[in-house]
C-alpha cells in the first residue's frame, strides 16, 4: 500500500494537446479517488502518467515517497485495469487471474491460494477452467478486474472498467467493485464519466475540466457546495438549474425570474438544484411564474421542466411521482437550496 501524489504535473504531447495542466492531487493510503469529468478532460492520461506509461513533461509523481517520473510500469508496483482490457484468450480463468503473480515468481502454492479467493470474492470460482470465450461480458469485466486485484499492488488504476456493461449488471458490479475497493484497503485512482459510478465509488472525487482540477471534495460535498459552476452543472443529475443575472439592492433579477439574496450589486449567476424547487403556495415567496415546456415521468420520481424566462433553458422542478404538474405556476426555492456563483469564466462559488 502507498500514497500516489501528483506535484504541478503537467502533460503536453509532442502533436501539442496540453492534456494535464498543472494538476495537483494525492491520494492517500488505501484511498479511492475517482476522476470525474468530460471526454477529453484529461482523466486517462492522468492515470496513464500514474501507471508510467506516459512521463510528465513538468511536475512530479511520487509513489510513497519514491518519485518515479521516468520509472518504468514493471517497476512502481501498480496494476491497471482499462476499458475492453483483452484477458489472454488462450489462458484459462484460472491462468489469467494468476499470470501476473505468476510473472513476480510468486510460489504456486500462493499463486493458488490467492487466485481462489480472488475467484471466490468475484463470484467466478466455479468458471476457473473455463477460457475468456466461453464467459459472459459481465464475467469477463470481473477476471479483468480480479487480475489487477490479486496482486496486491501499491496503486490500482481503474480507467473505466465497467463501462463496456449494460444496466443492471453494471450497477451490480460497481455494488461489488465498491465492496471490494473498500475491504482490500488498496489506494486506487478509478476514472470514469459516469455520475453514479463516482458517487458510489469514491471517497473523494476530483472534478477535472480542460485539464485542470476544478474541485476536490466528498462526493457529497462536491454535491452540495459545488466550488464553481463548472463543478455545479457536472455532479448531479439533473444538472443544477443556472440563471445569469443582476443583483440590485439585495434583489437578483434576470427577465421575469426575481429572487431576494444576500450578495453585493453587480452581474451573477444563480443556481438551484431540481430538489430545492418547489410549487410555491399562495403567499409564499416565488421567483416567478414557470411555463410548463416538458414533463418527464420517470416512475420513482417526475421531472417539470419549466420556462421560466430569464434563463436560457428551462429549470427542472423535480416532483413526487403523480404529483400534479400545473401549466403555469409560481416556483420557489427551498431555504438553503441558493447557490451563488460569479459570473465571469472562473464561476467561482461566491454563497
Ligand atoms: N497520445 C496522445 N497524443 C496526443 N494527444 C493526446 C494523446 N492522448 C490524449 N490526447 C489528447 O489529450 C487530451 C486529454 O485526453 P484524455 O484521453 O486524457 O482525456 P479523457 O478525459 O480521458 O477523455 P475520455 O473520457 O474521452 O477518455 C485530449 O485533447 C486528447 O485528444
Amino acid at each position: 500500500m502507498a500514497t500516489l501524489t501528483f506535484s504541478a504535473v503537467h502533460k503536453r504531447y509532442p502533436g501539442g494537446a496540453h492534456a494535464v495542466r498543472g494538476i495537483d492531487l494525492s491520494v492517500a493510503d488505501g484511498e479511492v479517488v475517482v476522476l470525474l469529468g468530460p471526454s477529453g478532460c484529461g482523466k486517462t492520461t492522468t492515470l496513464r502518467l500514474a501507471a508510467g506509461l506516459e512521463s510528465p513533461t513538468a511536475g512530479e509523481v511520487r509513489i510513497g515517497e519514491r518519485v518515479v517520473n521516468g520509472v518504468a510500469p514493471g517497476e512502481r508496483d501498480v496494476a491497471m485495469a482499462m476499458q475492453g482490457d483483452a484477458l489472454y484468450p488462450h489462458l484459462s480463468v484460472r491462468q489469467n487471474l494468476g499470470f501476473g503473480l505468476k510473472m513476480r515468481g510468486t510460489p504456486r502454492a500462493e499463486i493458488d491460494r490467492r487466485v481462489g479467493e480472488m475467484a471466490e470474492r468475484l463470484g467466478v470460482a466455479a468458471l476457473q477452467d473455463r477460457r475468456p470465450e466461453e464467459l459472459s461480458g459481465g464475467e469477463r469485466r470481473r477476471v479483468a478486474l480480479g487480475r489487477a486485484l490479486v496482486r496486491s499492488p501499491s496503486v490500482l488504476l481503474l480507467d473505466e472498467p465497467l463501462s463496456s456493461l449494460d444496466g443492471p449488471l453494471r450497477t451490480q458490479l460497481r455494488a461489488e467493485l465498491a465492496t471490494l475497493l473498500r475491504e482490500s484497503g488498496t489506494t486506487t485512482l478509478y476514472v470514469t464519466h459516469d455520475q453514479a459510478e463516482a458517487m458510489t465509488l469514491a471517497d473523494r472525487l476530483v472534478v477535472m475540466d480542460r485539464g485542470v482540477v476544478r474541485q476536490v471534495g466528498a462526493p457529497l460535498e462536491v454535491y452540495q457546495r459545488p466550488a464553481n459552476r463548472f463543478a455545479a452543472t457536472y455532479v448531479g443529475s439533473p444538472a443544477m438549474n443556472l440563471v445569469d443575472g443582476v443583483v440590485a439592492a439585495g434583489r437578483f433579477v434576470a427577465g421575469r425570474f426575481a429572487w431576494s439574496v444576500d450578495a453585493s450589486d453587480g452581474p451573477l449567476t444563480l443556481g438551484a438544484r431540481a430538489e430545492d424547487l418547489r410549487l410555491a403556495r399562495d403567499g409564499e415567496p416565488a421567483i416567478g411564474d414557470g411555463r410548463l415546456a416538458i414533463v418527464e415521468h420517470l416512475g420513482h420520481e417526475t421531472l417539470a421542466h419549466y420556462d421560466i424566462g430569464g434563463a436560457a433553458a428551462p429549470w427542472v422542478v423535480r416532483l413526487a411521482a403523480g404529483a400534479a404538474v400545473p401549466e403555469t405556476a409560481p416556483l420557489g426555492i427551498a431555504p438553503g437550496g441558493v447557490h451563488l456563483f460569479a459570473s465571469d469564466e472562473t464561476g467561482e462559488r461566491i454563497a
